[in-house]
């Protein structure tokens, strides 16, 4: 009788797992159309551009012309830049946006980006099975750091996630296990077969969180690296954080391309990666342009960089997040942003076209994932001040969530 039960519902799971995997193909299928109605669109503005300027420059010989471009050429310095203060929204949240000239986008559009976010959360209803609201994977967790894939973990909890695994080594398990039964705790990281044991449970992720607390051990970094060539075979959002950071600034290729990529730099891994990619250390003066560099120069993944405010880029765009966080910078804030990422980028990501109005997800959910971050970061000072730790916003996340997103 048992056996029959377990066997009915492995069958439900199995099943489960192959709508989903039928699902994000799907998925797929639509995203590469609409790409390549896009690439189209871009040709054409392009030559109608082409057409403008050559007959302007034969009209008037008295303005200077710029040299003909290419329909596809981006260039930080033909966009346009537009300050928005949203005085809708409460509490105020500045968003300023950069446009390509590729692209049409109204005041309106700005606006929306907050809404945008709230658009791709999933309701919640009486009819959804566990799992079905996320599934995240954190990997990282060594003998030296085992709060920060505790935090990133629990966040993508507390944000909304069903189920959070952390794959992490033998002697960060017990302790990990130990802060939180919430979280599945996999001891596999530093084992012989650490890629294939990360494997097996990749078909039940939906995102990825790789880096909190993985260290720089030549092992452990290695299968990382393994990690992510199996999370990329099956197409699955990857945040990469921290020492993951590490590893790609070292091996850029390993993610260079994969659009489904997020990358989260604090200020030094921000240096770091930009000098590895563009062999020119960042212009201070020039931030916007910067992010967005480096995003193009790593294949157009979604870049957030981090610090006092936050700028995100998916090479096209940039939107900045400077809502009021404090002026306390303690550890593991970074990590609360990348588990919340990973939960809203797998949201973001299935919610389709539609509701984030046609945007990239990945910058509607790196623009989420920053402003409750910060919100949680000022929740917690006002109680706590200069002791204020990175548990202190953990247990603010679920106002700070609601305060933003659900009110
Ligand atoms: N409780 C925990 O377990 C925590 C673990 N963490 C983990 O700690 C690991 C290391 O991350 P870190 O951000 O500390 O990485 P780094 O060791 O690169 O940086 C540590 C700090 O040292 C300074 N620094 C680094 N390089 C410098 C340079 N060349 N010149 C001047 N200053 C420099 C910076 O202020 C930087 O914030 C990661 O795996 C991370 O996830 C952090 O998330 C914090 C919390
Ligand atoms: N100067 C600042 N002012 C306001 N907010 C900030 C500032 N610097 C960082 N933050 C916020 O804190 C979040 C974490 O950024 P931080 O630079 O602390 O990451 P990190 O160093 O990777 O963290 P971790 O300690 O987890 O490794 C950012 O998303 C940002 O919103």
């Amino acid at each position: 009788m048992m056996e029959k039960f377990l066997q009915q519902s492995m069958d439900t799971d199995e099943k489960f797992y192959r709508f989903e995997e039928q699902r994000l193909k799907i998925e797929d299928k639509r995203r590469e159309a609409e790409h390549a109605r896009e690439l189209q669109m871009l040709q054409m503005l392009g030559q109608m551009l082409a057409g403008i300027s050559s007959s302007v420059s034969q009209r008037s010989q008295s303005i200077p012309t710029s040299p003909p471009r290419r329909a596809n050429h981006r260039s930080y310095a033909d966009n346009f830049n537009y300050n928005a203060m949203t005085a809708t929204l409460s509490p105020p949240i500045v968003i300023e946006r950069s446009f390509s000239l590729h692209r049409t986008h109204t005041l309106k559009d700005m606006e929306n980006i907050f809404q945008l976010v709230r658009n791709v959360i999933p309701p919640l209803t009486g009819k959804k099975h566990k799992g079905q609201d996320g599934r995240i994977g954190i990997v990282g967790g060594c003998r030296e750091y085992t709060g920060a894939p505790y935090f990133a973990a629990i966040t993508a909890l507390k944000v909304g996630a069903d189920l959070s695994h952390v794959f992490c080594t033998k002697d960060a398990a017990t302790v990990i296990k130990s802060y939180s039964p919430e979280l599945i705790v996999h001891p596999v990281l530093d084992s012989p077969n650490a890629v294939h044991e990360v494997e097996k449970w990749l078909p039940r992720l939906h995102s990825v969180v790789i880096g909190p607390g993985l260290g720089r051990d030549e092992v452990l970094l290695e299968n990382a690296k393994g990690i992510i060539e199996k999370s990329k075979m099956k197409g699955i959002p990857i945040i990469i954080d921290a020492d993951g950071l590490w590893l790609i600034s070292q091996q850029p290729s390993l993610i260079q391309g994969y659009q489904r990529a997020i990358l989260t730099p604090n200020y030094m891994e921000f240096s770091r990666l930009y000098e590895a990619m563009l062999r020119d250390p960042v212009d201070s003066s020039d931030h916007h342009g910067c992010v967005l560099r480096l995003s193009q120069a790593m294949g157009n993944l979604t870049v957030v960089q981090k610090g006092e405010r936050d700028l995100i880029s998916d090479g096209e765009k940039v939107l900045v997040c400077s809502h009021e966080g404090s002026s306390r910078r303690c550890g593991g804030q970074g990590d609360l942003l990348s588990g919340s990422l990973g939960v809203l980028a797998h949201w973001a990501f299935v919610a389709g076209a539609e509701k984030t109005n046609g945007q990239n997800p990945f910058l509607v959910a790196a623009f989420g994932a920053c402003s409750l971050t910060r919100q949680s970061n000022q929740q917690a000072f006002q109680k706590f001040g200069r002791s204020m730790t990175a548990s202190d916003m953990v247990s603010e996340v679920g106002t700070a969530f609601n305060k933003l997103f659900e009110t």
